[in-house]
């Protein structure tokens, strides 16, 4: 863009700068022509000299020889002039040209001949003012032609907004369902809860059956042991008997059958005495037997009959025992066996019972260990929960005694493996002094700096995802941060804290993963003392911009080895403030913080990633009173609160999602604001000292870690996200400042052209001297350097958003192509190319610049110096890209590789230390 105040480009001397319309002489005004920066050379500018009106003329054209220089003054002469009214020369000719012309005439009238204007010099006076017109109004309508461009283009970017909020509301929308999710997983997760219960009441039914059946089974068992102890006896004892009763049986069988062997043998000798005294009786009716004799016979007979009946009952009755004894033991036989089947039924009975019993215990245990696995899923789905809100990680870490300290009192009652952790308070010893904290994780004092870092190694390698991550270390002076986030003195590597860890490991993934990922990591370490922001790599005190904004222009150094991580490291905690307290000898009273940044390229897609990783060792917490401080002691711990507190609000705020997010209340929130935000994962090391003196600090510590613990900030987001509505958003933003910022400058160009030309011509035409000169001057600078600064900043924010196809980036380039097309006009006009263009090769597209500013005079050593105005345009170019500063990462603008580890080294030596 140009305009007829653009060939006032230089000043004369500063404070009275002249109009080209307005020289005091010819020679002064032809003195001045070169300055201009808008004077092109010509094409054969070996040969003419500047100073003469023909040099002004580009070459091919003739008017030039309307002039002759005879005796330092222009003769005109009428065929020339003649020549020039009948061809078109006039239209061709640079307007340098034609306004030296217009000088020349009335130089050479006014000064030489009296203000007498001949005719044909006035006629082309006349023509070659027309032309100067035609020219303004081209450019009017240039001018009328672009605004309405930019219309068009604000209208675009107007449903581009648009379309941009629709998808912002669709993000909304996403959460919606994200929200849904969430409370299906609660629901599952309550359900689980109520599962789980339900399994630990079965669980506890189950025992008490168990212990009943033991019980029952205990008894049947002494019952059966019992019962079958007296089975036995009873048939032992049937036994014997009936062996006893068989024996008697058989005896009285023998005897009986002894008897009857006895009473035939009885019979048989009565028979045979019969017989006999038959054969008596015989003898007696022979010899006369005596009545005596038959008599005994007779009751001899009778004797034995009696006997014989007596024996054949007794015989009847011995019969009917031995069938009565016989019936009796089948009796029992059968007795027996049933019992036995009883018996066996009984012990079928209790196998399959112990066996259903066996059956269940496996259940029990099954489920008991179910009931771990529920519980681990539930931990899980808890992180997993987390992971989802974004929650801040809250990690405990109790120090333990330290050598030399005595036996001391603990206040840390206990600490569960899921994050539990039970305080006691001393002055309430039993129930009522406990209070139970909960907590992502709590280590015990006999944790390890290699647990610790394997907890949050993950979080720290996501880095190279390209997340945004800070972990902090918060506690009381003494309570162990910098052992977590640094070492102790000396450390060895089982030693080493967080920060050593973090670096090595971000290093050596990264070469691994190099033959598919091209990273490069840098390392910045400040401090912020008394806010102040200091720089531990160089020990120069590193200027925080008016913004405050962005992260300071602190030295960044690239790390390649673990050589380089260790000395980077050791300067960095040599220049790091201590000084002694009450409390701790060794207290650091300052903030510090290790920032790596990690930028990956894909070798394969092309695509890049930024991540960083704040990683900040917090100042001690404790109050003021009780740091027994006065003096600098005072300020310091002021200092400190305020900070701390800040950093607490800025927290708070982001889990309330408010609106203002105070970020500017110290140096500390706004040197984290992009590692606090809502796309960082933030992890917090809540530090406690054990010992009881400490449990008040320990409680505040605690409370402040508690809620911290409950903070959301949503889901973290990679830079590798193209899509990011919040990119989109920071990129529209800039976008609409951008579109701001162009129709400021139009309509500072329209004044400029309004007001400003006619007054010239005004002041002109009654020879007034013009200061508004300079102000073009002024205002001519800023817009080439602002369009330089464009270039620059155009070309970084590219640089930061290479990945891949981004709708950010797409803007950008249609951005880009629009620019281009609307300064197409000018390049196809070249009529007017020496009004537009302030040189040859450099028509750059005016694309940006800052709001009108108050136009104060320039000196001529502001202007001469080139590196002046380029330290102004690195200032306004790093104004304005921290102002933007959400739209490129730090790490995006480029590592500024001041030199490798061991040139630090041999640098720091000499470099100012702040102790
Ligand atoms: N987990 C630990 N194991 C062994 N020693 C520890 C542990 N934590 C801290 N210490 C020791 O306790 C002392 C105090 O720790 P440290 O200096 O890290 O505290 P701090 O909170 O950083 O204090 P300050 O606020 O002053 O910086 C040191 O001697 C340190 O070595």
């Amino acid at each position: 863009m140009n305009s007829l105040t653009d060939q006032s480009g230089s000043s004369h001397g500063g404070s009275t700068p002249r109009s080209p319309f307005s020289p005091s002489s010819a020679h002064e005004r032809h003195k001045g022509l070169p300055d201009s920066r808008f004077q092109r050379p010509l094409p054969n500018s070996s040969a003419p000299d500047p100073s003469s009106p023909g040099s002004m003329l580009h070459g091919g054209h003739k008017s030039h020889e309307a002039f002759q220089m005879k005796q330092g003054r222009f003769d005109l002469q009428a065929a020339k002039i003649s020549e020039l009214m009948k061809s078109n020369n006039l239209d061709n000719a640079p307007t340098q040209s034609l306004l030296s012309i217009v000088n020349g005439i009335l130089d050479e009238t006014i000064e030489r001949k009296n203000g007498e204007i001949p005719q044909r010099v006035a006629s082309l006076l006349r023509k070659v003012v027309q032309e100067i017109e035609r020219r303004i109004s081209t450019q009017s309508e240039h001018l009328r032609t672009q605004n309405s461009v930019f219309k068009a283009r604000e209208e675009k970017y107007q449903s581009r907004i648009k379309v941009l909020e629709t998808l912002a509301s669709g993000t909304s929308e996403e959460n919606e369902i994200a929200t849904r999710q969430l409370r299906r997983i609660k629901t599952e997760k309550s359900k689980l809860e109520e599962k789980k219960k339900d399994k630990e009441e079965d669980m506890v039914r189950l025992e008490k059956e168990n212990g009943h059946y033991n019980l029952e089974i205990f008894t049947l068992r002494r019952e059966l042991e019992t019962t079958k102890k007296a089975y036995e006896q009873q048939c032992l004892q049937m036994e014997s008997q009936t062996k006893v009763a068989t024996a008697g049986i058989e005896d009285r069988v023998k005897e009986l059958e002894q008897m009857r062997e006895d009473a035939t043998t009885a019979k048989t000798a009565l028979e045979e005495r019969v017989r006999e005294l038959e054969e008596m009786g015989k003898e007696a009716n022979v010899v006369k037997m005596t009545l005596e004799e038959k008599s005994k016979a007779k009751e001899m007979e009778e004797k034995s009959e009696l006997k014989n009946r007596s024996w054949s009952q007794k015989e009847l009755s011995y019969r009917s025992f031995i069938s009565f004894q016989f019936k009796a033991l089948q009796e029992l036989r059968f007795c027996s066996k049933s019992i036995k089947e009883e018996i066996l039924k009984v012990q079928d009975k209790y196998t399959a019972e112990f066996s259903q019993l066996g059956r269940k215990l496996l259940e029990l245990g099954d489920a008991a260990a179910n009931y771990h696995e529920v519980l681990t899923e539930n931990q899980k789905l808890f992180n997993e929960l987390q992971e989802l809100k974004g929650n801040i990680r809250v990690y405990c870490r109790v120090r333990p005694f330290l050598r030399g300290q005595g036996a001391s009192k603990t206040v840390v009652e206990n600490i569960g493996d899921h994050g539990e952790l039970v305080v006691l308070n001393p002055t309430k010893p039993g129930k009522d002094g406990l209070r139970k904290f909960r907590f992502n994780k709590v280590y015990s004092p006999a944790s390890t700096q290699a647990e610790v870092f394997s907890d949050i190694k993950p979080l720290v390698r996501s880095v190279l995802d390209g997340y945004n991550v800070c972990i902090f270390a918060y506690g009381q002076t003494g309570s162990g941060k910098t052992y977590t986030m640094t070492g102790p003195d000396g450390a060895s590597e089982e030693e080493w804290g967080v920060n050593y860890r973090a670096l090595n490991d971000l290093f050596k993934i990264s070469q691994t993963r190099k033959s598919n990922i091209a990273y490069e990591v840098g390392v910045q370490m400040v401090e912020i003392y008394n806010e102040q922001v200091r720089d531990l790599l160089s020990g120069i005190l590193s200027t925080t911009q008016q913004n405050g904004l962005a992260v300071p222009d602190a030295s960044m150094y690239p790390v390649t080895s673990t050589s380089d991580v260790l000395e980077l490291m050791s300067i960095g905690l040599q220049n790091r403030a201590v000084s002694s307290t009450a409390l701790n000898e060794r207290s650091s009273r300052s903030h510090s913080i290790v920032t790596v940044h990690v930028r990956g390229k894909d070798l394969k897609t092309g695509s890049a990633l930024y991540g960083n990783l704040h990683l900040v060792d917090l100042a001690g917490s404790e109050r003021v009173d009780r740091s027994e401080v006065t003096g600098d002691r005072l300020k310091e711990a002021q200092h400190i609160n305020k900070s701390l507190s800040a950093l607490g609000d800025v927290i708070f705020s982001l889990a309330s999602k408010s609106s203002h997010v105070p970020y500017r209340n110290s140096k500390l929130t706004q040197l984290l604001q992009s590692s606090l935000g809502g796309r960082a994962k933030t992890l917090m090391f809540v530090q406690l000292n054990p010992d009881i003196t400490s449990y008040s600090e320990s409680m505040s510590t605690l409370k402040f870690a508690e809620r911290v613990s409950g903070v959301e900030l949503g889901a973290a987001k990679s830079s590798k996200d193209g899509r990011d509505v919040r990119d989109l958003m920071e990129q529209l933003g800039s976008l609409k400042d951008t579109i701001a910022r162009k129709d400021d400058e139009i309509e500072r160009l329209h004044l400029l052209k309004d007001i400003n030309y006619p007054q010239r011509l005004q002041r002109k035409s009654l020879g007034q001297s013009d200061d508004f000169n300079s102000e073009a001057g002024d205002s001519q600078l800023s817009i080439e350097d602002d369009s330089r600064f464009q270039q620059d900043y155009t070309r970084q924010s590219r640089h930061s958003v290479t990945d891949g196809e981004t709708l950010a980036s797409s803007i950008d380039a249609e951005y880009d192509d629009e620019t281009e097309s609307i300064d197409a006009p000018s390049a196809e006009g070249r009529k007017t190319e020496s009004i537009d263009a302030p040189s040859a090769e450099g028509r750059k597209p005016l694309k940006i610049s800052d709001k009108p500013k108050p136009v104060t005079p320039r000196s001529s050593t502001t202007t001469s110096r080139p590196l002046d105005k380029l330290k102004q345009v690195a200032t306004r170019t790093s104004n304005i890209a921290k102002a933007t500063s959400g739209l490129s990462s730090p790490s995006s603008q480029g590592m500024k590789k001041t030199g490798s580890a061991s040139n630090l080294l041999k640098s720091s030596k000499d470099s100012k230390r702040w102790s």
